[in-house]
């Protein structure tokens, strides 16, 4: 723990950046089973935002455990670690003005709405990837559910570690009849709410 610390004020604040960058920084926090296409997703929104003249950037799961997270794993603490971690930085990308999309399993309810309390009003939009585990481990482009079915992962979200889902998220996203939308059909959907909500103005 660290004392004797002070918080150096910055000259320029985010209204400024804001200004500079014609948006409203904020954290798009996607959630889900492995497979649910949460990647997918934050790709063709992080597209679609670039289209539009707006800079966001990707927090991805699997991508920060190749550096930030490396010395963590998928026990239960680490878990809560990762989330922490990735919820300051976010905090931070937010702060400077972009579109932080976060794409994490972030399985546990707490640590997402500990994420969600660390930002100011509503900037945290939590985006619940609600597929089946039967349409994610049918996917499987990695093969870990079935590594995992056979044992050779043990506390694989999903089968046998909790998936908790959120229970008042800002956008779910579904299969209909075993059918997914499209990635652009659901990243247009993030954008409609983000234009709703004044982050895509000039401001
Ligand atoms: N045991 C276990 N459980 C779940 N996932 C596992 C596991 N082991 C490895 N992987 C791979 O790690 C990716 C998930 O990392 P995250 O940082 O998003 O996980 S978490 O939020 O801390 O739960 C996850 O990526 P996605 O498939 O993109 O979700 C997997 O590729
Ligand atoms: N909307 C979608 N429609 C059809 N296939 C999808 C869709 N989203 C993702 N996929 C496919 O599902 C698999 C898992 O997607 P991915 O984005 O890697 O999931 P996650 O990041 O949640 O693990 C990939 O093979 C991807 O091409």
């Amino acid at each position: 723990m660290s004392t004797n610390i002070f918080w150096q004020e910055s000259p320029i604040g985010n209204t400024e950046r804001q200004k500079l960058l014609n948006q409203k920084g904020c954290v798009v926090w996607i959630t889900g089973l492995s497979g649910s296409g949460k990647s997918t997703l934050a790709c063709s929104l992080s597209r679609e935002l670039y289209t539009r003249g707006k800079l966001s950037y990707i927090l991805d799961g699997d991508n920060l455990r190749h550096g930030l997270n490396k010395d963590l794993g998928f026990k239960a603490e680490d878990r809560v670690e990762n989330i922490r971690r990735v919820g300051e930085v976010a905090k931070l990308f937010a702060d400077a003005g972009l579109i932080c999309v976060a794409s994490l399993i972030s399985p546990y309810r707490k640590d997402r709405d500990a994420c969600r309390e660390m930002m100011q009003g509503s900037s945290f939009i939590e985006v619940y990837m609600n597929m089946s585990l039967q349409l994610c481990e049918a996917r499987d482009p990695k093969g870990l559910y079935k590594l995992a079915r056979a044992g050779k992962i043990k506390g694989f979200t999903g089968i046998d570690d909790p998936y908790e889902s959120p229970l008042n998220c800002e956008i779910e996203l579904k299969e209909k009849e075993g059918e997914c939308p499209s990635p652009v059909a659901m990243a247009e959907e993030v954008i409609s709410y983000l234009e709703a909500k004044g982050f895509l103005q000039n401001q």
